[in-house]
């Protein structure tokens, strides 16, 4: 049976071209526009350029775009929907769409490293994979997964590691969860169903900030306004901050606005397991909430997405635990 596949551009290298400098820049007409999958299979793609964005562009009022657009292709009778995006900020709009939409439809997000005239370009080749994965009958409530080089990555832990190769997305900890090879695709894990809050809006003042050795108030302090709905910290190793930044958190706390504690480091789940002035034990005491697993900006995705759903207290608690 024919499959029908919503294809949404929305820019990022994969749409650009290489100029006659070197330079990379964006086009007016998407080259993916006239590619054939004649290859794929059989796949109908009804394409719409949603967007023609460099990604460093997108914001969470654009990912709520995607997301409201791909929540009506189900009863449209689409069987699935491929996300063609810029790589910076993919693993964003990625969570963003997977904590957003309820469906068990396949939701596949690729982009490229190189533009697509430049000399191995990963452009055509990602969007093919991309379009074998959601019209898989295997991919059916997988959540929303990212697709690059062959592997298929939960959109819940995917990170670029590489600024400019194209092996860049990763999982850390726990791996891909599938791969596509000459043109099937084979999962091998599942990871833990989590909730879906489909909002209809998205709140604003929600912050990133890294901790670093000898770190001080200040930031902490420049946030400490009305304005901020929640901030997200990148702790130092399992889950610890600096001595001189406990003041300005417990201010933080005291003003009413929650604290969501990831690590910084690469691999691993922040735990609260030190018991030392700022070591986690004494952060969880004060307040703080681990968020288990994710990265700053996914974390924080998923903090704006249960404030924008109203979430507070124990409920946001339990929410970016889980
Ligand atoms: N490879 C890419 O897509 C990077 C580009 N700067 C973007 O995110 O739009």
């Amino acid at each position: 049976m024919t499959k029908k596949i919503l294809i949404l551009h929305t820019g990022g290298t994969i749409s650009m071209s290489e100029d006659e400098t070197g330079k990379i820049r964006p086009n007016a007409q998407n080259p993916l526009a006239t590619v054939s999958l004649a290859a794929s299979g059989k796949v109908e793609l009804v394409t719409e350029e949603i967007f023609n964005l460099p990604s460093p562009h997108m914001t969470p009022e654009r990912m709520l775009d995607l997301s409201l657009r791909i929540r009506r292709a189900e009863a449209a009778g689409f069987d699935g929907a491929v996300v063609t995006h810029g790589t910076d900020t993919l693993e964003e709009t990625a969570i963003f769409l997977d904590l957003t939409i309820s469906s068990q439809l396949p939701v596949v997000v690729t982009g490229a490293m190189r533009s697509s005239n430049e000399v191995g370009s990963d452009g055509i080749y990602n969007f093919r994979q991309a379009v074998a994965v959601a019209s898989a009958p295997d991919s059916l409530g997988k959540g929303v997964v990212v697709v690059m080089n062959d592997e298929i990555h939960s959109a819940r832990y995917v990170t670029k590691t590489h600024t400019t190769n194209v092996a860049t997305f990763r999982t850390p900890t726990f791996g891909p969860i599938g791969i596509v090879s000459d043109g099937h695709v084979n999962y091998v894990q599942t990871i833990n169903p989590q909730e879906h809050l489909p909002i209809d809006r998205v709140l604003p003042g929600v912050f990133l900030v890294k901790a670093y050795a000898g770190m001080g108030p200040e930031l902490l302090q420049a946030l400490d306004r009305p304005q901020t709905k929640g901030i997200v910290i990148e702790a130092l190793g399992a889950g610890n901050m600096p001595p001189q930044t406990l003041g300005a958190l417990q201010s933080l706390i005291d003003h009413g606005i929650p604290l969501v504690l990831v690590s910084r480091c690469f691999n691993g789940i922040a735990e609260p397991v030190y018991d030392y002035e700022g070591g986690g034990v004494n952060l969880a005491q004060m307040g703080i909430i681990y968020c288990r697993g994710l990265t700053g900006p996914k974390a924080r995705i998923k903090l704006l997405v249960g404030l924008s759903a109203g979430l507070t207290g124990r409920q946001l608690k339990k929410y970016l635990n889980s």
